[in-house]
């Protein structure tokens, strides 16, 4: 047993008494203070290798990346058109060139500009010497059209000097830093590194995260279904989430309510993994042994937490076997993150603290997920004294402002609310109820990138 013991200025997660059904008790945690407790439980895992630009996707640098040249790696133009010197140009008159010749991307003209003379050029080749200025073709009137212009006139006004010239290094400057170390390589960044004529990249290695049901009533697939039982669903979700990202997600099935059972998986998930995340048995049942098996195994703390839903969690860490370092790497013991079993509180639960956690483990500061502001399209119930994030479809109205309404009751067992819904509208703590046409924010399910 080692609970770890609540300071003076935060509350005791010791159970509350007879308290309504529901309503928010002082002794909860507010969320804020469960991402902070978190934060000194997740240290990034040590380990990094070296993967082909394709496999990186998702993945964390490891290092900076130090741009070795510069991107362009040449001035070079940016329309199909005319390079010329700008200085030429004057106020109110138009300026006549001839033609010395074409340059195409992938080659350079060798030749000089002189007095009076451009070069037809197309986007990105390299900027012959002598011109810093383009001209786009369709703004140059030719002087004579038939197989191409010998010369042609710049109408006055039609571009100043240095237009439409992408100068060498705008995008990256050799020497500089490129991607910084903790970096999650989104394509945009994969293209990036690319740019840079980079195969392979440094990358943190893949987290790996146990996960397990807990439950007698819980039937894995392939069971036949009995009375009193369940499926098992949190598996499924809990498998989705954790594969989007990126972690190697090691499932260890559905375990009964049984104390040997589940220390025999929680002692194999702790010498395969860097994380364990579990379902059921956080709250007070007669058979959630979890609490008293972890308080013997580990330094794991049962919270009860101010939201809704995802009340019940604990979290601790859970030492590994000797000799199992080799495998799951340096640390001596695995964070445990145990869900509360209802599906949607699990899911819940899993995007707010969970998933941040999993990405500092990783060595990636994790960022807020994308939030809309939008108006509630009825009044939403909110209690003040805990964080609510209800299931929400986000829709514009007849003007075209964005609305947002629940997907209907919010039962914590109606995982198909969570299939309905673009995202969970976020009610803060100190937030009472919402009347129709008050703005909300909404964390989407679903970013750009
Ligand atoms: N007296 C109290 N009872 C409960 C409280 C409370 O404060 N006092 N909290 C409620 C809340 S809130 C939640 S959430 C649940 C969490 O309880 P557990 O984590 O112990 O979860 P279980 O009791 O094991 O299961 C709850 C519910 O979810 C179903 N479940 C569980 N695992 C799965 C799964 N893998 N797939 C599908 N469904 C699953 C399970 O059958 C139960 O119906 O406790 C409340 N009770
Ligand atoms: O808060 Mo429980 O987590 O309602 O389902």
């Amino acid at each position: 047993m080692s609970h770890s013991q609540p300071s003076p200025a935060e509350p005791t997660p010791s159970m509350p008494q007879a308290t309504p059904p529901g309503a928010p008790v002082a002794h909860d945690l507010p969320v804020e203070a469960v991402h902070a407790r978190l934060a000194a439980l997740a240290e990034p895992v040590r380990g990094t290798e070296q993967v082909g630009i394709f496999a990186a996707l998702d993945r964390v640098l490891a290092e900076d990346v130090v741009s070795p040249m510069d991107v362009p790696p040449h001035d070079n133009s940016a329309m199909d058109g005319f390079a010329f010197d700008g200085a030429a140009l004057t106020d109110g008159r138009p300026l006549a060139l001839q033609v010395a010749g074409t340059v195409l991307a992938g080659h350079r003209w060798e030749g000089r500009l002189g007095p009076g003379q451009c070069l037809r050029i197309m986007t990105g080749a390299v900027m012959p010497q002598g011109a810093d200025t383009v001209v786009p073709q369709e703004a140059a009137l030719p002087a004579s059209p038939a197989g191409g212009p010998e010369s042609i006139t710049i109408p006055p006004g039609a571009v100043r000097r240095g237009d439409h010239r992408r100068r060498a290094g705008e995008d990256l400057a050799r020497g500089r830093t490129a991607l910084a170390k903790g970096t999650r390589l989104t394509p945009a960044a994969l293209g990036l590194l690319a740019s840079l004529g980079q195969a392979t990249v440094p990358v943190v290695r893949r987290l790996r995260v146990a996960f397990f049901s807990t439950g007698d009533e819980i039937l894995s697939l392939g069971t036949p279904w009995r009375e009193g039982a369940v499926y098992d669903s949190n598996r499924y979700t809990l498998f989705g989430l954790l594969a989007r990202m990126g972690v190697e997600p090691i499932d260890l099935g559905a375990v009964p309510d049984e104390p040997q059972a589940l220390e025999a998986t929680l002692r194999a998930a702790a010498a395969r993994a860097d994380a364990i995340v579990t379902s059921g048995g956080v709250s007070a049942g007669a058979a959630d042994h979890t609490r008293t098996l972890l308080d013997r195994l580990g330094q794991v703390e049962f919270w009860r937490i101010a939201m809704r839903p995802g009340r019940p969690m604990a979290a601790g860490r859970i030492p590994r076997p000797q000799g199992a370092g080799g495998e799951a790497g340096a640390d001596s013991a695995a964070v445990l993150f145990a869900l509360p079993g209802n599906p949607v509180a699990a899911m819940v639960a899993f995007l707010v603290f969970v998933r941040p956690a999993l990405w500092r483990m990783m060595g990636c500061e994790p960022t807020a997920p994308p939030a809309l502001r939008a108006l509630a399209a009825g009044p939403l119930h909110k209690r003040p004294g805990r964080t609510e994030y209800q299931r929400g479809i986000v829709f514009q109205d007849a003007d075209g402002t964005l609305c947002v309404r629940t997907t209907g009751p919010q039962g914590s067992g109606l995982l198909s609310s969570m299939v309905q819904a673009d995202g969970l509208i976020l009610l803060p703590h100190a937030r009472g109820p919402v009347a129709v046409g008050e703005p909300v924010d909404v964390l989407l399910f679903d970013g750009m990138l």
